[in-house]
C-alpha cells in the first residue's frame, strides 16, 4: 500500500433511514397494513472527508449526530443511501473477504465474544473464521494479551469479567487478524479513568507498532486529546469542522480566562470582564476572545497587577459550545 493513497475516502455520503410511522391503537395498526406511512430520518446528510494511512482521527458529535451510522457504512454494515465510501480502495458494503480482513469495528456497547466461554476459546473461533495461520495467530494473540496485561484473565468465562476487562478482551478479539483500519465506537464507554487510560495507551501503541489507521468516537475528550491530532466534528449529519484539535479550540472558543493576581487590594476588576471567581487578591475573569489582548493591556496599565495568566477554556467546554451553537463564532 502506497502512503499516497488515502486509507479512507468518503464523498457526499448520505444515509436516510425510513421508519414506519403510525398512530397508536388497533385501528391505526390495521390501517397501516394497507397504507404504510414512513418517516425519513436524515442520519448522515452529505459527509465528505479523506483519511491518510496511519492517521488517528477523532470523530466527534453530539448524540444522534450520525457517527455510528457513518462508521457502520465504512465497515459495510449499512448501505449508503447515496454517495461513496472507499476503504483501502474497497467499497465497504460489498463486504469482500479481503476488505473484512483489513478492518475492524469495536463498539463499546456491544459484545462480540461468547459470554459463557473464556476469551481464549472465542479467540480460537476467530482464528478459524479468518483462517489465520496458527503460529502467526498465537504470536499476535500473545502480544495483545501482553500489551493489555490480561494473561490471568483469558481463561475465565467472559461473563465473570468486569466491564473494563471485558472491553480489553473485545479489543484483542477485534485485532487478532491484524486489521489496518480500526473503527472504534466509544471504546472506553463506562470504564473507570484508569482503564480508559490503559485502553488509550494501547490504541496509541498499536498505531505506532502497526501504522494502522484509526477512526475513533468518544465522549471522553481526554481520549481524543491523548490520541487524535485531527478531529472531524459532525452535527445533524454534516461535517462542521475538520482539522487539528488546536484549530478547533481556536475557532470555537468564544472566550478566554484571565487569571489576575493583584499586588495590593483595593482595585475592583468588575469593569474588565465577567468575574468568575474572586479570592483575596486573585481574580478569574472571563472575557470575549477577540477582546482578550486589549483587556490584558488595559489591566496591566490600570490595575496593580502582580501576575497575569491567559487560559483557553477546557476542551470539554469548547466542544459543548460547538455542539450547542452548531456554527463557528
Ligand atoms: N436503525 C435506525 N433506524 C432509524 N433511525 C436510526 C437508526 N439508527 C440511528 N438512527 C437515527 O439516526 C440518527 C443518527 O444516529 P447515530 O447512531 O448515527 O448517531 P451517533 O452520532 O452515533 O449518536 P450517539 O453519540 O448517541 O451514539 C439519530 O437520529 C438516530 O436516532
Amino acid at each position: 500500500m502506497s502512503a499516497h493513497i488515502p486509507a479512507i475516502i468518503v464523498r457526499d455520503l448520505v444515509k436516510t433511514y425510513e421508519v414506519p410511522e403510525r398512530d397508536p391503537g388497533l385501528l391505526a395498526a390495521i390501517r397501516s397494513l394497507f397504507r404504510r406511512r414512513v418517516r425519513a430520518i436524515h442520519a448522515v446528510s452529505g459527509v465528505s472527508f479523506t483519511i491518510q494511512p496511519g492517521e488517528v482521527v477523532g470523530f466527534l458529535g453530539p448524540n444522534g449526530a450520525g457517527k455510528t451510522t457513518t462508521l457502520k457504512m465504512l465497515t459495510g454494515l449499512l448501505h449508503p443511501t447515496s454517495g461513496e465510501a472507499l476503504v483501502f480502495g474497497y467499497v465497504p458494503a460489498r463486504r469482500e473477504p479481503a476488505f473484512l480482513r483489513r478492518i475492524t469495528l469495536v463498539m463499546g456497547n456491544r459484545n462480540q465474544l461468547q459470554w459463557d466461554l473464556p476469551a481464549l476459546d472465542s479467540f480460537e473461533l476467530i482464528r478459524a473464521i479468518y483462517r489465520l495461520p496458527p503460529a502467526e495467530f498465537r504470536a499476535t494473540r500473545d502480544e495483545l494479551i501482553d500489551l493489555l496485561e490480561v494473561g490471568d484473565l483469558v481463561r475465565k468465562p467472559v461473563r465473570n469479567l468486569s466491564l473494563g476487562e471485558r472491553m480489553k478482551m473485545e479489543i484483542i478479539g477485534a485485532l487478532l487478524h491484524r486489521p489496518q483500519a480500526l473503527f472504534l465506537d466509544e471504546p472506553t464507554l463506562g470504564l473507570d479513568v484508569t482503564m480508559q487510560r490503559r485502553i488509550r495507551a494501547f490504541v496509541a501503541e498499536y498505531n505506532r507498532r502497526t501504522g494502522a489507521t484509526v477512526l475513533l468516537t468518544s465522549h471522553y475528550m481526554a481520549d481524543v486529546e491523548a490520541l487524535c491530532r485531527r478531529v472531524i466534528v459532525i452535527h445533524h449529519g454534516r461535517v462542521l469542522f475538520d482539522g487539528p484539535l488546536s484549530a478547533l479550540v481556536d475557532q470555537f472558543a468564544a472566550y478566554r480566562k484571565l487569571i489576575v493576581t493583584l499586588a495590593e487590594s483595593g482595585a475592583d476588576l468588575k469593569g474588565f470582564g465577567e468575574v468568575l471567581a474572586h479570592d483575596g487578591l486573585r481574580y478569574t475573569l472571563r472575557v470575549p476572545k477577540a477582546m482578550a489582548p486589549a483587556i490584558t493591556a488595559r489591566l496591566l496599565a490600570e490595575a496593580p497587577v502582580a501576575d497575569l495568566m491567559v487560559e483557553e477554556p477546557p476542551i470539554d467546554d469548547v466542544i459543548e459550545q460547538v455542539f450547542a451553537v452548531g456554527t463557528p463564532r
